[in-house]
């Protein structure tokens, strides 16, 4: 199948810290990509370098649709449909759960205020957020709902490719169901997810594939289950873990 997104020889260092090595990676349409590795891998610094936000590669390409964007600058690349999510629940606190979602839908799309504020409330929907929640203060809503802010702020650019960068942290194992059950509706959709995510259960229930880190170098992919019972991947990570 085409690949949808794909990476080729992506680099960056922190000075003297290689944090992500050459990777290559390509994922197709509807396919969920989930990415495990220790802590300081790489992991969300790949999220970054993807997506420009915060800051871009040393050295690699991205292709969208077989379309290079890593010159392209990170409003520009979410407006074609990569978005992301971020390792803590970034929210505005002092804004409404639906005007968080709104700031991000104005900042991406080109909509009038009336398109903006139903794509925002579409997303917020979307994610599973409760209705009656919508004007709710932000920082007074408990953790699970802030990360469905911010994963309906990124669904409110109607992204194509969605990287979803530990959804599962902090979360009830009721509450990792139903991002279980999130994942599935949004591939159910056709959309593209790349997931970074050490609830280890959760990623091997949705991932298609898998790809390790580890200091920042891809030492593994492929299925869920020949992957976690790889020998260099029980040594860098599970090892570790345990
Ligand atoms: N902005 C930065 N400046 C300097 N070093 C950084 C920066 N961001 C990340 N690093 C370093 O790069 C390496 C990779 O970090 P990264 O956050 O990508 O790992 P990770 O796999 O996402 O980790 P975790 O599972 O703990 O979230 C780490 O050594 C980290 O300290």
């Amino acid at each position: 199948m085409a690949a949808v997104l794909e990476a080729r020889g992506l680099s960056k260092s922190f000075g003297g810290l290689q944090a992500v090595v050459d990777i290559d990676f390509s994922v197709a349409q509807g396919e969920v990509l989930g990415i495990a590795g220790p802590n300081g891998s790489g992991k969300s610094t790949l999220f970054n370098i993807l997506t420009k936000v915060p800051f871009a590669a040393d050295r690699g390409a991205v292709l969208l649709d077989g379309r290079p964007i890593q010159r392209l600058r990170a409003h520009e690349i979410a407006r074609l449909g990569v978005a992301r999510t971020f390792q803590r629940e970034s929210v505005f606190p002092s804004l409404s759960a639906v005007d968080n979602v709104l700031l991000a839908a104005e900042g991406a799309r080109r909509g009038n205020f009336a398109a903006n504020l139903a794509a925002a409330e579409q997303a917020l929907d979307l994610a599973g957020f409760p209705a009656t929640l919508h004007n709710m203060v932000a920082g007074q809503l408990p953790v699970f709902l802030r990360k469905l802010v911010m994963i309906a702020s990124a669904l409110a650019l109607q992204p194509r490719v969605l990287l979803l960068d530990e959804p599962a942290s902090s979360l009830t194992p009721q509450e990792i169901e139903r991002i279980r059950d999130l994942i599935a509706k949004l591939v159910g959709e056709g959309m593209t997810i790349l997931l970074i995510e050490h609830v280890l259960p959760l990623l091997t229930a949705v991932s298609d594939r898998l790809m390790v880190l580890d200091h920042g170098t891809l030492i593994a992919s492929g299925l869920p289950a020949d992957v976690i019972a790889n020998p260099a991947v029980i040594e860098a990570y599970l090892g570790r873990e345990r």
